[in-house]
């Protein structure tokens, strides 16, 4: 980043630092190379006169941020291809600069549309479809929410009836609430969708199914008959995106419209069957592989044998996800750390020079935690990431050891990370003052593009209960005396023990005492349902009146993971030692902070003793200290361009105030001397004898 024009206090800062920021800006991309081409791409970005002359998006009214999301989406792809980029990770890095923030009104047809035509479709379906959502003839979403139901998709409403005469599904919307409603990219974007409606076949349900629905003319854009779609209007944030709704009365599709690749319906030439995992009858029953669901020759549909296969693309989203949290997070840090080291106010004494904000202890107290939390979740995504790519062969194979684990611990990250970073980009704009509440330093953007991860994919109460779930399994296996897998081995252990905690706040006695935590909330939260059950309750109403506790075990395991995987991953050879030396503040920092943030939960058995908690505050403070010289210098570590930031207070120079000045100043409201609504409003009544039709109106 250029270092012109650098405000003295951002460059004494960066002076002050007694690591190599570059040491771990690799380490956090992973490695070098990826950190070079990463700034090779976004580069490109930051130079291509497309972007420079952007409006500002928060200058936009909705129409017009939905038309500029859409006009950069297709820049932003021609770009990609010209540059024959198609890797992931490198498509990404570019599109982050270019988009900055912007969620794209193409994004579903990337993220969900294409890879579910991927993932679900038969060879023949995708030789069909692919090509064309490819070159963008078809232009897709998928829509899954309704009106009545998102969390409990058994509840959904929208119903596919198969017809064996005419070979078709008729998908039918039979109430209000069976209406699609929220989906991405829907209302004027996509003209076909992937739809989830519950399969009707021989009388009988076989529960949601996906659908392949043309709902718009590839030729003119014109909705189909038997269909009504639109937008939902306006939301929280996301301007860019058409969330819309969708309904269908009576409409027919073919029944070759069924994502088929994992369960069929009717009745078909065997031949035809081309299915990975899904056989027909009459060929010796161990040949088939019968992962999922099968169909035999008379139409019959048999239920999928494994439900645990659709974990795979679950985890990889959820991952995903945890990393957007993470990032967000980050940029939120980037922008009030700067900011702080920026701005001075009040002098400590009279006549004195007005200190830097970060120099407030109040100020670290909040944004020094929250940093810790950025790279902890940094961490804690790549994490899952790379352990689905690793475990992702084994699930191809049918081999599914190892998915509930990793499926348990994605869920509850997900909800996790996505709770922490959005109460944290608040704390960030907070600790700006005023000046954090225009959209002009650009944590309300980051805001509004984050919060959603605690609803959609999952919601997040539901997603830890879901963890909780795989939690009180464990325990049981525990107490029968089973071995538990990998990281979960904690649960069952010994809790009559106290903390080895000592004034020096070992990481070992964190990890023993977030372990020592998550072990007693799972046996607390196990304890409670038996005792509810033993009292007569049923199953579901012990799960229901156990599920304050189950919530609270599911947090603490996340929170455990999440301080461990940051120890491990500070082990790392390629950080030099004084990069090592300046993460384990920042880790012991993040551990320490989790502790006296939830003390109760560390002291209600006695595993700390009073003096113990001393310890940790005394700590927390000196971590402070250790912390302050290097906070620009972990902030910078982070390697986000201004452009991504899209913040007047988080800038690289720090030149903050000519940058809200120069914001101010290209307002659209400030382009004309008098605004209209002077001969309108003001006028008449500064100066009634003027008086204005409306006025006139008005006295009437
Ligand atoms: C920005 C945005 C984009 C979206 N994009 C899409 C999209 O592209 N496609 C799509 O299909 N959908 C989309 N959605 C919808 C989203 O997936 C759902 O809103 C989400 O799954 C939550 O479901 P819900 O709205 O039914 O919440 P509800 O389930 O009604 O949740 C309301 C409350 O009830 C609680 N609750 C519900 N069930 C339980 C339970 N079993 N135990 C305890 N508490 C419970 C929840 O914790 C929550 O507090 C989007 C939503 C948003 C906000």
């Amino acid at each position: 980043m250029s270092q012109e024009n650098v405000t003295p206090d951002l460059a004494r800062e960066r002076s002050k630092a007694t690591f190599d920021v570059e040491n771990l800006a690799e380490f956090m991309i992973g490695g070098r190379d990826r950190l070079k081409r990463k700034r090779f791409l976004q580069n490109i970005a930051i130079q291509d006169p497309f972007f420079k002359k952007q409006k500002s998006w928060s200058f936009c009214s909705v129409e017009e941020q939905y038309d500029m999301g859409l006009s950069k989406s297709i820049y932003i792809q021609k770009k990609l291809q010209e540059m024959g980029i198609t890797d992931m990770q490198e498509a990404f890095y570019y599109r982050e600069c270019a988009a900055a923030h912007e969620n794209s009104p193409l994004g579903l047809h990337y993220a969900m549309f294409l890879p579910t035509i991927n993932k679900q479709a038969t060879p023949e379906q995708k030789k069909k479809w692919l090509p064309l959502a490819e070159n963008y003839k078809m232009i897709g979403t998928y829509a899954q929410t309704e009106l009545g139901h998102g969390t409990f998709i058994r509840g959904l409403e929208t119903t596919a009836t198969y017809d064996p005469k005419t070979k078709e599904f008729i998908l039918d919307s039979p109430t209000l609430t069976s209406k699609k409603y929220w989906p991405g990219c829907l209302g004027k974007t996509s003209n076909h969708c992937v739809v989830m409606a519950q399969l009707y076949t021989q009388g009988k349900s076989h529960g949601p199914h996906m659908f392949m629905v043309q709902i718009r003319s590839m030729e003119d854009h014109s909705v189909l008959p038997g269909i009504e779609v639109g937008v939902i209007g306006n939301k929280f944030g996301y301007g860019t995106n058409d969330n819309g709704f969708l309904s269908f009365d009576k409409l027919r599709i073919p029944r070759e419209n069924m994502l088929m690749r994992y369960s069929q319906v009717g009745r078909i030439p065997r031949e035809n069957m081309l299915m990975r995992y899904s056989q027909v009858s009459r060929i010796p029953r161990e040949n088939m592989l019968m992962r999922y669901s099968q169909v035999h020759e008379d139409g019959t549909y048999v239920k999928p044998q494994n439900a645990k296969l659709a974990y795979g693309s679950m985890v990889l989203i959820r991952s995903s996800i945890v990393s957007d949290a993470a990032r967000g997070l980050a940029q939120a840090c980037v922008i009030s750390i700067r900011y702080s080291a920026v701005r001075r106010q009040t002098e400590a004494y009279p006549g004195g020079e007005e200190p830097q904000i970060l120099d407030y202890q109040t100020q670290q107290y909040r944004l020094f935690p929250l940093l810790a939390s950025a790279y902890s979740l940094q961490l804690a995504g790549k994490y899952v990431f790379n352990t689905y790519l690793e475990v992702n062969d084994q699930i191809e194979k049918g081999n599914l050891e190892s998915m509930p684990e990793l499926h348990a611990l994605s869920a509850g990250l997900k909800a996790f990370s996505t709770y922490e970073a959005s109460a944290g980009i608040e704390v960030c704009r907070i600790c700006c003052g005023g000046h954090g509440y225009s959209q002009a330093s650009g944590l309300p953007k980051i805001y509004v593009d984050v919060v959603p991860g605690c609803t959609y994919e999952g919601e997040n109460t539901v997603m830890m209960l879901q963890t909780a779930r795989y939690l009180m399994k464990c325990y049981s296996r525990a107490k029968q005396g089973q071995k538990l897998p990998g990281f979960v081995q904690y649960i069952g252990q010994n809790l009559n023990k106290k903390s080895c905690m000592s004034e020096e706040v070992a990481l070992g006695c964190l990890v023993m005492a977030y372990e020592h935590r998550a072990a007693r909330l799972v046996e607390a939260a196990a304890m409670r349902m038996q005792s509810l059950i033993q009292g007569g309750k049923k199953q579901h109403e012990a799960w229901n009146g156990s599920s304050v506790q189950l919530f609270w075990a599911a947090k603490a395991h996340c929170h455990l993971f999440c301080v461990k995987n940051f120890v491990d991953a500070i082990q790392a050879k390629s950080l030099s030692s004084k990069t090592v030396t300046v993460m384990k503040s920042v880790c012991q920092l993040y551990g320490v902070h989790g502790i006296l943030e939830n003390l109760g939960e560390f002291m209600q058995d006695g595993f700390f003793s009073g003096e113990q908690v001393g310890y940790l505050q005394r700590k927390m403070l000196a971590l402070f200290e250790n912390i302050r010289p290097n906070a620009v210098a972990l902030v910078d570590a982070f390697d986000y361009p201004d452009m991504v930031l899209g913040s007047c207070l988080g800038r690289y120079d720090g030149q903050v105030y000519q940058a809200l000045y120069d914001y101010a100043k290209s307002a659209p409201m400030n382009q004309t001397e008098i605004h209209s609504t002077y001969y309108k409003h003001l006028k008449p009544l500064i100066n009634p004898e003027t008086t204005s039709d409306a006025m006139q109106f008005a006295k009437l």
